[in-house]
């Protein structure tokens, strides 16, 4: 596993923006486990996100917690399935957090023209641990000040792992570019009271 940036070392490293509280390092899975999880996405009883009147094209399935930044509904879901748990293990470890603090877990499928719009995650929540799969996407991030925006982009190469925290989780909204292909993406959670 490669560290590919963390808070500055990203400027020094990339000259690209800076983002504290973002953190992610590629080749968190291998290809055969990437294909794996897809599979096991894929064979999941995924729902189009719903909102109002709108259905998206993107598919979602929670566990621990359902989860849903738009609604607001916060309430318990399923346990989550023993094929996660080594991930989850591994997420909670990349992220520097304590077995078992990552307990909810979110899998989205984003087909082709789905992608996420502006948002923070619900306050509920605390770390956001995020492995990306398939299609490459860019996650983007957005924060006010002085009337204009400041920005922000992370590329999400397939296979890497993010950890959203501080400021990229409480002071940065962020969204993700509507893709071409298919990308995949398991991200977990921690509650912000204990
Ligand atoms: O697909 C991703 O990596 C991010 C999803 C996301 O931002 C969310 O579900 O809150
Ligand atoms: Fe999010």
């Amino acid at each position: 596993m490669l560290p590919l940036f963390s808070g500055n070392d990203q400027a020094e490293l990339f000259g690209a923006a800076v983002l504290p509280g973002f953190a992610s390092a590629d080749a968190f899975l291998s290809v055969a486990e990437e294909r794996a999880l897809i599979a096991r996405i894929d064979h999941t009883d995924l729902s189009p996100f719903r909102f109002q009147q709108w259905t998206g094209k993107r598919l979602t399935h929670s566990y621990g917690w359902s989860y849903d930044f738009e609604n607001g509904r916060f309430a318990p879901a399923d346990p989550i399935p023993d094929w996660l748990l080594p991930i989850k293990a591994r997420a909670e470890a990349f992220a520097g957090l304590a077995p078992g603090e990552l307990v909810q877990a979110l899998l989205i499928r984003y087909d082709p023209g789905a992608g996420i719009g502006w948002h923070k995650d619900r306050p509920v929540f605390e770390h956001v641990v995020g492995i990306s799969l398939g299609m490459p996407a860019t996650m983007r991030f957005r924060r006010r000040a002085d009337g204009a925006f400041k920005r922000s982009n992370a590329s999400l190469a397939p296979r890497t792992i993010y950890h959203l925290s501080g400021a990229a989780r409480h002071a940065w909204e962020h969204s993700i570019v509507e893709m071409a292909e298919t990308r995949w993406s398991i991200t977990f959670r921690s509650l912000a009271l204990k």
